[in-house]
């Protein structure tokens, strides 16, 4: 075990601390309302006042441009040096990476002997996605450029395992990581060293466990010993610290927190979201004090959630059969108010991104209403791009740089771009199907706004969702409505005058537009395939909304004609139909085996493909 002796210890932690605190109110004061977005995002102090080491901060400044922390990173940074086990709460975009990896780094560069390769591993970032885990990686490379004795690496899915079995022989230092393929190293590389493994972090916690990861997690902290105790022997040697974060801690972490922690700091967590009766941390005095009875994890399923204050979120009510209508009409008057721009909107299912893809890249408008050279152009002009979970590896890597680097462009994607990524610029998401629990609603929108810059927010609803505004007003999420009908107003129309305006589907203008989308969708044979199966497994994720969201996304209220249009289909594909009903006879046959087995003791669960 290598001996780690710079550990700070509790008093001189608090002192710093306080010392932070007290600099950042006074500083605070002085400035009180010169600027108060950024007041309310970066602390009045320095990286070296927080306890990092010198070159550290100058890497922080020089290489990254950070010039001083975050208040998450000044509250959080010297009690993750202190060596305490940590559950980090905090609003999208507040720089939580560099909260975990500056501590990090600084323990182990100043290690009395430097680490070397043959060492093995010695922290651990555990991330929900590819994409994820690419981006803490790259932060990592940047930080490390002084320390270059200390290696940092990844392992993912989708990548060759051959490959990452040389690198994890080889050594690596700071090793960020998936859960599955973890695992699957942690189980078959004998090459992998973990003896040494200190640290052990969870990045978007509450998602990893979302994406079905639990029992992967459990196994891998069997393998690498649960939560060995952060000792402070008389030797002052160190065993483990395990630090858990996310924008959305919630009731789901629990369990988590309470087999990988021991008696955690809790950091961004307020009265509302804890039980019984710990506080918001002010200090680490507090935070220590606070916790060291209880010592347990308890966070309540009554949670509000931090969000960007500048964010301005907003909900457009549609009816389903001119969704696709509207949506193109928003983005048309988005890339053409501001060519230069990056927006990012989210769908339910992979075919829905493939479909929307296809189509927006190739499809040219209203001839009739346009003229010569607006016809030959695209209907929405600008660079258009997907990312979901059914490509393959290195497409997602290219999406992934291109949309960062890119200064205009349109990201279509699932959620698989819904937590952590951080892509500079981006101006606005839009949420065209609606997202799961309030948790997915935050960090879909957290993709903007990033670091008190500007963004907006705009979530589609039909007249029948509407409910959904309540489920996120119960988390504080609180939306205003989009005048949709002056924008379509904005269009021309070849109806307009002799119609008068009766609703959003009467409009002449999403008349003209659907007839338009309709007709291209009959003349081109693979736009329309993919259309279908967008319909398909559209319908099936509306019915596999979960829990109290089964009660606002009813899948017997939608009219399924009206879903078809919403794929510039002019009816539910005949396909959908008989796929649907054979599944729901086999199903039955299967069902009534059962039954007879078991003497009707079966209770059976109806699914939305026994209902259609
Ligand atoms: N102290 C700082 N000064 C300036 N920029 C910073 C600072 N800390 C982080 N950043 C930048 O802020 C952005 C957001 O950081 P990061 O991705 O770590 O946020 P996050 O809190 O993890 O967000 P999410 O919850 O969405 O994952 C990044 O571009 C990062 O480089």
């Amino acid at each position: 075990m290598i001996r780690f002796s710079g550990l700070l210890n509790r008093t001189e932690v608090a002192a710093k601390q306080k010392n932070v605190l007290a600099m950042a109110e006074e500083k605070t004061a002085k400035k009180k309302k010169s600027n108060a977005t950024e007041n309310e995002i970066f602390a009045s102090c320095d990286f070296a006042s927080l306890g990092l080491h010198p070159a550290l901060c100058d890497e922080l400044r020089e290489r990254m441009g950070f010039e001083a922390p975050t208040l998450v990173q000044a509250q959080a940074i010297p009690v993750i040096l202190s060596g305490r086990h940590v559950l980090v709460n905090a609003a999208t975009g507040t720089g939580k990476t560099v909260t975990y990896l500056a501590p990090v780094i600084h323990q182990l560069q100043k290690y009395d002997t430097r680490i070397q390769r043959a060492d093995g591993t010695f922290a651990l970032v555990i991330v929900p996605t590819h994409e994820l885990c690419m981006q803490v990686y790259e932060n990592l490379q940047k930080l490390l450029h002084r320390f270059h004795w200390i290696v940092p690496g990844y392992i993912m899915g989708g990548e060759k395992r051959s490959k990452e079995k040389a690198r994890l022989r080889k050594g690596i230092s700071i090793l960020v990581a998936t859960p599955g393929r973890l695992l699957d190293h942690l189980k078959h590389t004998s090459s992998f060293v973990y003896k040494n493994m200190r640290w052990i972090i969870f990045d978007e916690a509450d998602r990893i466990l979302e994406l079905g990861f639990g029992k992967e997690i459990e196994e891998i902290l069997d393998i690498l010993g649960s939560r060995p105790r952060m000792s402070e022997s008389n030797d002052g040697e160190f065993v483990r610290q395990n630090l858990l974060l996310s924008a959305t801690l919630n009731e789901k972490v629990n369990h988590l927190a309470n087999i990988s922690l021991d008696n955690p700091v809790m950091i961004g967590l307020d009265d509302t979201k804890m039980q019984p009766s710990s506080k918001q941390v002010a200090s680490l005095d507090s935070a220590i004090e606070t916790l060291e009875n209880s010592g347990k994890a308890s966070i309540t399923s009554n949670t509000e959630y931090r969000l960007p204050a500048q964010l301005n979120q907003r909900y457009v009510k549609v009816p389903c059969g001119s969704r696709l209508v509207v949506l193109l009409s928003v983005l048309k008057n988005l890339f053409t108010g501001e060519a230069s721009q990056k927006i990012v909107v989210f769908f339910s299912t992979c075919d829905a991104v493939d479909f929307h893809h296809a189509l927006i890249s190739q499809f040219h408008g209203l001839s009739k209403l346009q003229s010569d050279t607006e016809t030959r152009e695209l209907f929405v002009k600008c660079n258009i791009l997907r990312l979901h979970g059914n490509m393959k590896h290195e497409d997602r890597v290219k999406t992934f740089n291109a949309f960062k680097t890119e200064k205009s462009a349109l990201l279509l994607s699932t959620d698989v771009s819904a937590r952590g990524l951080d892509f500079p610029k981006v101006r606005c998401i839009i949420q065209y199907d609606s997202p799961g629990e309030a948790t997915e609603y935050v960090h879909r929108v957290g993709r903007t706004a990033r670091l008190g810059e500007k963004g907006d927010s705009l979530l589609f609803l039909q007249p029948i969702e509407v409910d959904y505004l309540e489920e996120l007003k119960r988390h504080g999420v609180i939306l205003t409505e989009y005048p949709i009908v002056k924008l379509l107003d904005g269009f021309p129309s070849k109806h307009r005058g002799l119609r008068k305006f009766v609703s959003i589907e009467m409009h002449p203008w999403v008349l003209d537009l659907q007839k338009s989308l309709e007709s291209f969708i009959f003349r081109e044979a693979k736009v329309k395939k993919l259309a279908q199966n967008a319909f398909c497994s559209w319908v099936r994720a509306y019915s596999a909304h979960r829990g109290e969201l089964k009660s606002i996304f009813v899948v017997k209220k939608l009219h399924l004609g009206h879903v078809a249009k919403s794929f510039a289909l002019k009816e539910q594909p005949a396909l959908v139909g008989r796929s649907v009903q054979k599944k729901h006879t086999e199903k039955r046959k299967r069902r009534d085996k059962v039954k007879e087995g078991l003497k009707k003791k079966i209770k059976m669960v109806s699914s939305y493909e026994e209902e259609v």
